[in-house]
């Protein structure tokens, strides 16, 4: 079974229907691009995939489970980072990578070896005790991707991840995220850079709560004659 599935899953908010009806399945360890103007729907999508929101009818599974009915079995089975991060700014790394590890439950040797991993690979053995808000928003960035994949989830959501940061720290931050699909997990993420959609492995452009194409970078350039996803985004953002 597919990490992701979703048929006809759908969310409405009184008369307005905010998801229409999608449809797609993500395979196993594909990097997975979710993309759609502002209000498009995806968070909307997001949520309901991630257990945080009852569809209104439809389907979907997530990690082999129900996002209906077993909400909390797709919670363990995921990573999630917002827009926002999920990260205490007044904790310091380390005490921030300690309470996430406990909320995901992995014991006090799992946290100590997954803490000393983790700063290693940062390169941030320095900061360890340096409170959080203190960090350049690109250390938090992937201080907060680390976070959410520290309990070895099958999936990660990442509602733009890279907000705000420059092109280098932006083109480090998927150097990370290719290193996670390496390893096998999948991962579904929302981004406006267009540059990020050349990036996936598949991408869907959802329109008015609609998903208008999905395929690969290459043949969305291909089949709409575009130079760049850029312009593949232009012809169905204005084609509506
Ligand atoms: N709780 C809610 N009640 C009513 N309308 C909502 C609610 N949540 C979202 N919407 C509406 O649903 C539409 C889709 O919102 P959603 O946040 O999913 O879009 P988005 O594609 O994620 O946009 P953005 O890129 O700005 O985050 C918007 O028009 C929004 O106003």
């Amino acid at each position: 079974m597919n990490p992701i599935i979703t048929r006809s899953l759908t969310k409405k908010f009184g008369n307005f229907i905010a998801t229409n009806a999608i449809t797609f399945e993500v395979l196993p360890g594909e990097i997975f691009g979710f993309l759609g103007a502002n209000g498009a729907g995806k968070t909307t999508a997001m949520r309901m995939l991630c257990g945080l929101l009852k569809p209104s009818s439809g389907e979907a599974f997530v990690a082999g489970y129900n996002v209906y009915t077993q909400t909390e079995k797709v919670k363990k089975s995921i990573g999630y980072m917002s827009q926002r991060f999920s990260l205490y700014e007044d904790l310091t790394v380390k005490e921030n990578i300690r309470f996430y590890g406990g909320i995901y439950g992995l014991s006090n040797q799992q946290i100590k070896d997954k803490t000393a991993q983790l700063l290693q690979k940062l390169g941030i053995e320095k900061e360890a005790g340096q409170l959080v808000g203190a960090l350049p928003l690109g250390w938090k960035q992937k201080l907060s991707f680390s976070v959410a994949i520290l309990h070895d989830p099958a999936i990660v959501f990442l509602d733009e991840p890279t907000g705000g940061v420059d092109p280098v720290t932006r083109r480090q931050f998927w150097d990370m995220i290719y290193e996670a699909a390496n390893s096998g997990v999948t991962v579904f993420v929302t981004t406006h850079y267009m540059d990020e959609a050349e990036y996936c492995n598949r991408v869907s452009i959802m329109v008015d709560g609609k998903i208008e194409a999905l395929d690969t970078p290459v043949a969305l350039k291909s089949h709409y004659q575009a130079d760049t996803m850029n312009d593949v985004f232009l012809q169905l953002a204005r084609g509506k």
